[in-house]
């Protein structure tokens, strides 16, 4: 069925819809050489996944339209590099946890997932040539480079733990170890990519290419936060939920600027609509008109800012839409007995509230922050380390990182 692309009709459709991208020419190249490209995308298995991840995932369709290679990195080293976001001991369960949601997520896109790899950092981060690789990048890499490339990436905090520095230098490797051409992700990765693009030479590796996606702003406008619930959308929240969060979504008349509901239509209900269409296409009911149908973005904005195109319309046709997406993910789930257990596992309850202790007098050394439990149960400030990576807990989990199965 498929008629054979051309270069330019290839490289097109790598390139359409990113924000930037660095060394074409690496692409180009490779194009020219008949293969496909390699290209993987890496998330840090941390939260949960959320309707954000639609964005990347839609990406990673043209990818493979195009013909490339494309392996998905479930990052779950980096998930507790990163200021301990992911406790040691869940972060294999996380990543477990990911895979499967990103898989259905993949497969209700109409991602053909049978051509596309799922790998774990651990995998391969944990083996000796990589510990000396990244030893050996360390002495190539200023302290203060290395902290400006996680800048926008790992969360700043006061007293940072130095496993901040050692995650940008540790993404940078994975380019090499991946075997890839190339490394997509969102511009907020920018600087990360820089420095790789800037170090592997360095340390005798070749320079890769790398693809970025815009932001797009969550639904309460500017970017997706993780302390505010409402401001995503869980793959497994209920059609209400759903409702709910879309009522309070931000999504002002006439602005098109920071508007989480219109941009979500733009970066996912408008191209997912290529699955029910054959091509982008939203639709949006009227009550006493004909439906709007809308088939690219701009004709979309001119609408919204000369109010033909309201919230009150737009809401509605947005919540819709976005339920039947999440619909096939959320029957995977309810069909699958170990998907469940996954979840249960990977985000256990909170621990009941601990009583109040005297607070300890800051005496300036490593974290000094006061013990808080997130609703996820693990636990930043003073003593983090400790209790996310010092107990029986934390060493089983490194046990399981290193020991798990290749097969
Ligand atoms: N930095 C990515 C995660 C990542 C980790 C390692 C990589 O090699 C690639 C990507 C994120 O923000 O989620």
């Amino acid at each position: 069925m498929a008629t054979a692309m051309s270069i330019e009709e290839k490289k097109a459709l790598i390139e359409s819809n990113l924000q930037e991208v660095l060394n074409p020419e690496i692409i180009d190249a490779v194009l020219k050489e008949g293969r496909p490209l390699k290209i993987y995308w890496g998330t840090a298995t941390t939260g949960r996944p959320h309707c954000g991840y639609f964005v990347p995932c839609l990406k990673l369709a043209e990818f493979l339209k195009a013909g490339c290679n494309v392996k998905v990195l479930l990052a779950d080293i980096h998930a507790f590099l990163d200021n301990l976001k992911a406790p040691i001991e869940l972060v294999k369960l996380r990543a477990e946890y990911y895979k499967l949601v990103i898989t259905e997520l993949l497969k209700a896109v109409n991602v053909p997932i049978d051509k596309l790899t799922f790998t774990f950092g651990s995998d391969h981060q944990l083996t000796p040539a990589y510990t000396m690789d990244l030893l050996r990048m360390s002495t190539a890499v200023t302290e203060h480079d290395a902290k400006r490339a996680g800048a926008e990436v790992v969360k700043q905090v006061d007293n940072a733990p130095l496993s901040g520095l050692i995650y940008p230098l540790m993404q940078a490797l994975d380019e090499q170890y991946l075997d890839v051409d190339a490394q997509f992700g969102g511009v907020d990765q920018r600087k990360i990519f820089a420095l790789a693009k800037d170090v592997l030479p360095r340390v005798g590796f070749k320079e890769r290419a790398h693809l970025m996606n815009p932001m797009v702003p969550g639904l309460q406008g500017g970017k997706m936060s993780s302390s505010d619930p409402d401001s995503k959308i869980d793959l497994l929240d209920t059609p209400d939920d759903v409702r709910k969060k879309l009522k309070k979504a931000f999504c002002p008349p006439k602005q098109v600027e920071e508007n989480g509901v219109l941009s979500f239509t733009e970066f996912v209900l408008l191209p997912a609509g290529t699955l029910k269409y054959g091509k982008p296409q939203f639709v949006v009911e009227r009550r006493d008109a004909e439906p709007l149908v809308y088939t690219d973005i701009k004709q979309m904005q001119d609408d919204w800012r000369s109010d033909v195109l309201t919230p009150q319309i737009l809401k509605p046709a947005v919540t819709d839409a976005l339920i039947a997406l999440m619909a096939p993910i959320q029957a995977a789930f309810q069909a699958s007995k170990e998907f469940q257990d996954i979840e249960k596992k990977a985000y256990p309850p909170p621990p009941a509230p601990e009583k109040k202790k005297k607070v300890k007098k800051d005496k300036g050394t490593f974290y000094p922050k006061k013990v808080e439990a997130k609703p996820d149960g693990h636990v930043e400030g003073e003593d983090a380390a400790k209790v996310n990576l010092g107990t029986e807990g934390g060493e089983k989990a490194i046990e399981t990182l290193t020991l798990r199965d290749k097969s």
